[in-house]
């Protein structure tokens, strides 16, 4: 079972609609696919608990049908950072729950599970823990999802430097294009191509339709 983990340069880069463009293509290529998101925050309270929309979407693309709580196992309602509103509910985040959660999908024998993470590549779990120890922990292969607009090529470039310095493989980027006014986006590309250690897996424009994403990648590096 591949284990992947999906990273972006910052919150609401499109990590969540890339992992759906990955989701979709890999079951166009017959792999059984799994995915979860181990934290969320901003759920929304249903009949049947908190539901977040990124945990949501992953469960509906991966071709493994899951309960929820198998592919969201840590929800804060709170649209905020994880351990602040774990600390609002008198809570902490329990890893241990997150490690237990990710043994089980073996069960499933799914060839890929996607794991997406919450934010950027450090965050705060509290208690001076990061998911990204969890991930290092984890030893999961890292996909880093660059949301295309100015400023992101200092945090693609930290990120990748953490990401390398976490001891974890970068098996590969995705450019995610956040502003479509973004200037001189093939000059941006190359420098990202020439500076980043990991395959490009594709560019995807900003789409109408989502579900045409997953035809701008090329998972082959992936596989
Ligand atoms: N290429 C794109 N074309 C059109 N809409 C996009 C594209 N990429 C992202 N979006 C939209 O931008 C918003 C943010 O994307 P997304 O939810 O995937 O970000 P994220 O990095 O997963 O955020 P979070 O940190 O909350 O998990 C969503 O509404 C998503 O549908
Ligand atoms: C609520 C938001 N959409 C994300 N799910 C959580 C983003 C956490 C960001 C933490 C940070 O400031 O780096
Ligand atoms: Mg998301």
């Amino acid at each position: 079972m591949k284990r992947i983990f999906v990273t972006g340069t910052d919150t609401e880069v499109g990590k969540t609609f890339a992992s759906v463009a990955i989701l979709n293509q890999l079951n166009n290529r017959r792999l059984r696919t799994a995915a979860c998101k181990p934290v969320a925050s901003g759920c929304v309270d249903t009949e049947e608990g908190l539901r977040n929309e990124d945990a949501l979407a992953l469960q509906q693309a991966a071709s493994v049908s899951l309960p929820y709580a198998q592919v969201n196992p840590i929800a804060f309602a709170a649209p905020v950072a994880p351990h602040i509103a774990a600390s609002q509910q008198g809570m902490t985040i329990d890893e241990s729950r997150l490690s237990d959660n990710l043994r089980h999908f073996a069960e499933y024998s799914p060839d890929l599970l996607l794991v997406e993470g919450a934010g950027g590549w450090r965050l705060p779990l509290g208690g001076g823990r990061f998911l990204s120890d969890w991930v290092k922990e984890q030893k999961l292969s890292v996909v880093l999802v660059v949301g295309m607009r100015l400023g992101c090529l200092n945090h693609a470039l930290l990120t990748a430097e953490a990401i390398s310095r976490d001891g974890l493989e970068l098996v590969g980027w995705i450019a995610n294009q956040v502003e479509t006014d973004m200037p001189y986006v093939a000059d941006n590309l190359a420098l990202l191509k020439a500076e980043l250690n990991g395959p490009f897996l594709g560019h995807i424009p900003r789409l109408a339709n989502a579900g045409l994403a997953h035809q701008y990648l090329d998972l082959t590096p992936l596989l």
